[in-house]
């Protein structure tokens, strides 16, 4: 009876994840790399250990290096611990700058992932020895292969926070980091730092039949996206978004729904946290605040369809 019904599913698990697939190395590779990364979190040795088997990410004061395969796409290079090592020696560093990698992941080869900045070496040096190219992560995080963007957007972020967070802010300390990179800890008040995200609301307002865009003043000429702002301390998800609608519009949003969520790394890692929300067409005079945004408007599908189609500027007619 077991065996029959096993069989009937067969051909439903091959529809769905192909002729390889194996349903306990599906699940416990999963399983089974996600408590590797976090034993290494745990175990300083261990996290040596998986650094000299690893891939290394580096970076140069933040920026990442990429490789460019076609002008349209780049990946970051993952270097092992013996090429970084030999990079680091033709650019005069000992190698010793090896052991401040921070681990961001485990590819789905096991292999351990960590990020380096190189930040005192000469980015030109570096850059020629990887036969990659250093280049600003805003300019090239939409021309990162999708599963790689938020790879490198981790990182930075990762590289960011141990940056400007080398002091205790209860003892001026210097702070010890982790091997990982996973916290950073004061010796003399004993307090564990974690890496910070901010969490932000962004939220897709629509009267039923347009949605509402805004733009700020810094925005690249053109460019409206969805409202977004911090969420306050003390506050619920549903309670930041109705406040930030009324500051930047003037309006009161209705039927919240969640929809989902992504890290977002500029400036300083938010955590953002995507919604719909809806206001009746009664109701949908904007008031806005000019000191937070330059401009909102109600789009139609069709703009909107058009400006996406064309990747020209949303422009309200
Ligand atoms: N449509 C948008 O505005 C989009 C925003 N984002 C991200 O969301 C973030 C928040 O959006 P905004 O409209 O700028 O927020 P916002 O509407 O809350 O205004 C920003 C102001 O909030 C204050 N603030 C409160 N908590 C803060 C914190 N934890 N960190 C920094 N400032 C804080 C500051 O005075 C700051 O100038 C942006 O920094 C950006 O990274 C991303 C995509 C689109
Ligand atoms: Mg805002």
């Amino acid at each position: 009876m077991i065996q029959s019904s096993m069989s009937a599913l067969r051909p439903l698990r091959t529809l769905l994840f192909g002729e390889h697939y194996s349903l306990t190395r599906f699940c416990s590779g999963f399983v089974s790399r996600m408590r590797y990364i976090n034993r290494l979190k745990e175990n300083d040795a261990a996290c040596l250990s998986a650094l000299q088997n690893g891939h290394i990410f580096l970076f140069h004061r933040l920026i990442p290096l990429l490789q460019c395969s076609d002008p349209e796409t780049f990946r970051p290079i993952a270097l092992t611990y013996s090429e970084v090592q030999s990079v680091l020696h033709k650019c005069g560093s000992d190698g010793s700058l090896l052991k401040e990698s921070i681990l961001i992941g485990c590819s789905e080869q096991n292999h351990a992932q960590f990020c380096l900045d190189v930040g005192e070496l000469d980015p030109a040096a570096i850059a020629q020895n990887c036969k990659g190219t250093f280049m600003d992560l805003r300019k090239a995080f939409f021309l990162l292969e999708g599963a790689e963007a938020p790879l490198v957007a981790k990182a930075q972020a990762l590289l960011q926070w141990h940056q400007i967070n080398r002091f205790c802010g209860a003892t001026g300390q210097l702070t010890q980091r982790n091997q990982a990179g996973s916290q950073r800890a004061c010796s003399s008040s004993s307090i564990v730092y974690y890496p910070k995200m901010s969490p932000v609301v962004i939220v897709l307002v629509s009267d039923g039949k347009r949605c509402l865009l805004g733009r700020q003043s810094s925005f690249p000429r053109g460019l409206y996206s969805a409202l977004a702002g911090f969420c306050d301390m003390g506050e619920t998800l549903e309670e930041a978004l109705r406040r930030e609608v009324a500051e930047e519009v003037g309006l009161e949003v209705q039927n919240i729904i969640y929809s989902s969520s992504q890290h977002w790394p500029f400036p300083h890692s938010s955590f953002m946290l995507a919604c719909h929300a809806t206001v009746s067409p009664a109701h949908s005079q904007l008031n806005v605040d000019h000191l937070e945004l330059e401009d909102a408007r109600w789009f139609t599908e069709e703009e909107i369809t058009c400006a996406l189609q064309t990747g020209a500027a949303c422009r309200a007619s």
